[in-house]
């Protein structure tokens, strides 16, 4: 039998493996660059954190997106976690549309790193990529946060069963 990759081999395929997925509800971010490469930004949902000591996070980037040779040389990102009020401008960055449209229908502000942060978002980490784990289409991208901005007066944004939905804060925001 030729060397098929382990999920073949059990017989799990790709679109029983993004049905499951879908059921994996998520926070939706717009992950943000600039430096030597230029600016450039993607939806991203395949965000995690991975340890408080030093703070890092990771984000896995599909190889095959356009944005990829900038994130690949500016070595910098900012994750913006999106509120309830951000669904079209991730769909924005999600792909198919000019750089320059996707930053034009926000404001931003330059982090520590140079990469943007979004006015309003959630939260704004900035970060210094550390360490890349290159699995199947994507590299894992594990970035150590330098820097982090805060707003606790909107609420959140949750990507489950391919189609946002806000999420409530307890208290109604200020
Ligand atoms: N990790 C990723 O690369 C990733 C994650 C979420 C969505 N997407 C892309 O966003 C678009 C909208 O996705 P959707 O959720 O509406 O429907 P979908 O059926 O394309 O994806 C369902 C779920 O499968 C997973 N998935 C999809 N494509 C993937 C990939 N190439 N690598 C790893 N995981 C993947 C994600 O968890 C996604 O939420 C699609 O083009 C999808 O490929 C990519
Ligand atoms: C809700 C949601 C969530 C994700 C995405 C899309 C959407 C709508 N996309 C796809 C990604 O944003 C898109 O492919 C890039 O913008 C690159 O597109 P272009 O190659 O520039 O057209 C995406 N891509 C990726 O590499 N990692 C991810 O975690 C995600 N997550």
């Amino acid at each position: 039998m030729k060397d098929l990759p382990l999920a073949e081999l059990a017989g799990v395929e790709k679109q029983a493996f993004r049905d499951a997925m879908a059921h994996l509800g998520s926070a939706v971010n717009i992950i943000t660059t600039d430096g030597v490469a230029g600016r450039a930004g993607f939806t991203a949902s395949a965000v995690c954190s991975v340890t408080d000591s030093p703070p890092t996070l990771l984000v896995c980037l599909n190889r095959s997106a356009s944005v990829y040779p900038v994130f690949q040389q500016n070595q910098v990102l900012c994750v913006n976690t999106l509120s309830d009020c951000h669904e079209s401008l991730s769909n924005l960055f999600g792909g198919k549309t000019p750089m320059e449209t996707r930053f034009a229908a926000a404001e931003w502000v330059a982090m520590a790193t140079g990469s943007p942060a979004l006015q309003g978002a959630l939260t704004s980490f900035d970060c210094r990529i550390s360490q890349v784990t290159r699995i199947g289409t994507h590299d894992v991208l594990f970035c150590e946060v330098i820097d982090i901005l805060r707003s606790d007066d909107s609420h959140g944004l949750v990507y489950f069963d391919r189609r946002y939905h806000p999420l409530i804060r307890q208290q109604a925001p200020v």
